[in-house]
Formats: C-alpha cells, structure tokens, sequence
C-alpha cells in the first residue's frame, strides 16, 4: 500500500500561536503544511493571507500546500510563491482561463493543483489532467472547517482515478474537508492519495498523536 500524504489544515491551528502550532508539525508525521486561503468573495468566510502564509513559512520545515479559495487566483500567484508555496491549488470554478493559470503556475515553478467543488463533476478536468500534479476534491463545501463529510466523496475519487489512469496523468488526489479517522481507511482504498484534516487534528487531545495515527493506517491496509 502506498504512503499516504497527510496535510494538516492550519485552518484549525491556534492562530495566536503559529510558531508552536508550526513547530508541532515539524516534530509530528505530518508531510506538508495545508494552508487555506479565503477571500470573502469565492467563499464566505475570510481566513488570512500571504503574510501569515510567510510567517509560517518561516517556521515549517515542511513543503506548504496552498490552497487558494479566491476569486482571480492569478493576480496573487507569485505573492504566494514568494510567501513560500510549493503547490498552488486554484479553484475550477474560479478560472475562466484555467489551462493559462496552470501554466503560470508552472512557471513559477510551483506543483500545480485544481480544486473541485462538491457540485463539480471530475470530468471538467479531462482536458487538463496531464497538466496538474494534484486534484483537490472538496469533501465539504469549502469556507469552513469543522464541516461533515459528504459521502458521494468515495464516488467521485473512483471516477477520478480512472481518469488519472486513462490519460496516464501523476496528479494526486487529495481529499479536504470532515476527514477523519473514520472515513480516511476508506478514502485511502478508494485511491486517496494526500489527506487534509483540520478540526479532526488540532481540536484533539494530542495533535501529534492523531497525525501518527492517521498516518499509520496504510499499515492497516492490505495491499
Ligand atoms: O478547505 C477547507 C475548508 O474550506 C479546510 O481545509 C477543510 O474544511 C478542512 O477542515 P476540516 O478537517 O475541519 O473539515
């Protein structure tokens, strides 16, 4: 079984204490950072944006996966690459010109990644597939954390596997939104890659503690 991505949300994070919250994390089986940016307009809710996302990059030793749930994704790009972003993750709902955002991303040379809202069908993404290094599939309708999970989830990554395959594409796919560790052996059967969890980590009693048991699950997995 391969080895599962998992992404903490500092959406979830004590923002008063960024620097241990980022700390935490370094020292925890956490891969990357998942750092959620919203504007008020694509979604209604504002978190933070590129000075925070560069104060914790000040502090993670750990590849920052940034996801941007803004309108005009492409004017802030390069602000979040310098904030220090290894993957750009813009919404297809977002874009008008998403193969020309993809490139720029590119360019920048960020990882590329596409979020698919709930109501989204993995088949917009047919043409651009080869292009990207990641699928996000939102598991909630994204603005907030703290959301439940919604079960046609596990449908939707099985199509987009078999479009990962048939156009012989490396994108991973992510899952964002109410996972935990109920629903993570099951999204990791159905072809998971990265796991995004926010409220289930930083809400419990020891977040380190459930990073490694998120992260321990392949091994409970029969391959
Ligand atoms: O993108 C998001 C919300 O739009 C969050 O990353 C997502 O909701 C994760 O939070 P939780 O694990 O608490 O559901």
């Amino acid at each position: 079984m391969k080895n599962t991505i998992i992404a903490p949300s500092i959406l979830a994070s004590d923002f008063a204490n960024l620097e241990s919250e980022s700390k935490m994390l370094n020292r925890s089986e956490a891969d990357w950072f998942h750092i959620d940016i919203m504007d008020g307009r694509f979604v209604p809710n504002i978190s933070f944006g590129i000075p925070v996302t560069a104060a914790i990059n000040k502090h993670a030793q750990k590849p920052l996966d940034v996801h941007l749930m803004i309108v005009e994704p492409e004017k802030y790009l390069e602000d979040f690459k310098n904030a220090g972003a290894e993957t750009l993750t813009v919404h297809y709902e977002a874009c008008t010109h998403l193969h020309r955002t993809i490139g720029q991303i590119k360019e920048l040379g960020c990882k590329a990644g596409v979020a698919l809202n709930p109501h989204t069908p993995v088949s917009v993404l047919e043409d651009v597939i080869q292009d990207i290094d990641l699928v996000c599939v939102m598991s909630v309708n994204p603005g907030f954390g703290g959301q439940k999970f919604i079960e046609n989830t596990y449908t939707k990554i099985e199509k987009l596997s078999a479009l990962i395959k048939e156009s012989n594409s490396n994108a991973l796919i992510e899952i964002d939104g109410g996972v935990n560790m109920d629903n993570a052996p099951k999204l990791i059967k159905a072809g998971a890659d990265v796991l995004v969890a926010g409220s289930f980590v930083f809400n419990s009693q020891n977040p380190e503690n459930t990073i490694k048991n998120l992260k321990s699950i392949n091994k409970t997995l029969v391959s």
